[in-house]
């Protein structure tokens, strides 16, 4: 296997250098699902290869996770994966439907709790961290690598309605009719999760983010009571573990989609940096979040305007944001129709600010 250490050395260091404080010579950016669908290499890739195949063969994940690093001048690289490999490693099928998304066929139910494999669940996703491993020396320091995990509320939520919801209405009827089962899951969950991430961090992630993708369908209450509790261990327990194995400090990224209600909340979890989706104005995140460092939100869709608008845009979020403690980003994945010309004046936009 591939050397865990004696990564080649980093060239480039803008988001790690926002997020010790350091004032870096740029605005850093990257695109949360920036390795994917919006690449016309990937889709050609995709037709010889199956979803999943790609996430656990190392060599493919690294040739996807490099297709947009090599087409921009992008600040970091996502490892190459999906949210949805946890339940799969706690032994649910998933299969990856084109055009529809993830489907689970046989759903998590309070009967199938006790057949969940929690037992050595992280253990069974360490091709994630043979590909960052591998994927760290391909990118010859080019840029830092970030690992990433879903969380436990949105996992849950996948689990039980066996695919993307409009509503959640059925994970969430379980938060109301069956809270301690719910509670037992988020607990498996959750604790797969910190040893998922650990793994990763060992394997050579720089930047560990968290996808809490489903915090739209909650309210304050309810993402106080299911989610945040589980955010709260997830950061403390990976930092832990980390220095209990002598790795180097990794900061955690948090993105709770639709999470707004609980921005403020969330600066109390720990995290290093706290994601803002498109949906809420720069001033009020930075009012909200204090001396959080912020990363976001510009909306996918502004990248269909026209390029001087997209500059537009860019400028005026950054002078939302302000150009300290900030990390550019969407404010949710990109998608599949996006133009490539469009994202380089995106990337160019940022980089062209004035700091
Ligand atoms: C909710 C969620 C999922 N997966 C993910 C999330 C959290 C981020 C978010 O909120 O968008 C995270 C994810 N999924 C993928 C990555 C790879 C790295 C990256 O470029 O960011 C990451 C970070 C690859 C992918 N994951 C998926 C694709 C496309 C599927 C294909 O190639 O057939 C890719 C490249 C499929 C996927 N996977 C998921 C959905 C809902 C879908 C279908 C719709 C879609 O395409 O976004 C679950």
């Amino acid at each position: 296997m591939t050397s865990k250490q004696n990564f080649p050395l980093l060239q480039n260091d803008r988001i790690l250098k926002v997020i010790k404080g350091e004032k870096p010579d740029k605005l850093p950016v990257w695109i949360m699902r920036q390795a994917g669908r919006h690449l016309p290499e990937f889709v050609e890739f995709r037709k010889k290869h199956d979803f999943f195949e790609i996430c656990q063969t190392p060599k493919l994940a690294c040739e996807v996770t490099l297709m947009p690093i090599r087409r921009y001048d992008l600040d970091a690289a996502i490892i190459f994966s999906d949210i949805l490999v946890i339940p799969q490693a706690l032994g649910l099928k998933v299969e990856m439907k084109p055009g529809l998304g993830p489907v689970i066929p046989t759903p998590l139910t309070v009967d199938t709790i006790e057949n969940l494999h929690s037992d050595g669940a992280a253990d069974r996703l360490r091709y994630v961290g043979e590909a960052i491993t591998l994927t760290r020396h391909e990118l010859g320091g080019k840029v830092p690598l970030i690992g990433f995990s879903g969380a436990p509320w949105t996992l849950f939520g996948y689990m039980i309605e066996g695919g993307g919801s409009k509503t959640m209405s059925k994970a969430k009827k379980w938060l109301y009719e069956y809270p301690e089962e719910s509670s037992k899951v988020l607990d498996i969950l959750t604790n797969v999760i910190i040893d998922y991430l650990v793994i990763q961090a060992e394997y050579g992630a720089q930047v560990l983010q968290v996808f809490e993708s489903s915090a739209e369908y909650l309210n304050r209450h309810l993402f106080t009571k299911f989610a945040l509790p589980y955010l709260k261990k997830i950061n403390i327990e990976v930092k832990r573990k980390i220095k209990e194995k002598k790795i180097e400090y990794i900061p955690i990224i948090l993105f709770a989609k639709g999470g707004h209600f609980s921005l403020e909340d969330q600066t109390e979890l720990g995290y290093d940096v706290l994601g803002v989706d498109w949906t809420v104005e720069p001033q009020i995140a930075r009012f909200l979040t204090k001396n959080s460092i912020l990363q976001g939100n510009l909306d996918p869709c502004a990248l269909y305007a026209p390029k001087e608008e997209i500059v537009k845009l860019v400028e005026n979020m950054v002078a939302g944001f302000g150009t300290s403690k900030y990390i550019v980003n969407l404010g949710h994945g990109i998608y599949p129709d996006a133009d490539i010309e469009k994202v380089k004046t995106f990337i160019d936009a940022v980089h062209n600010v004035t700091l």
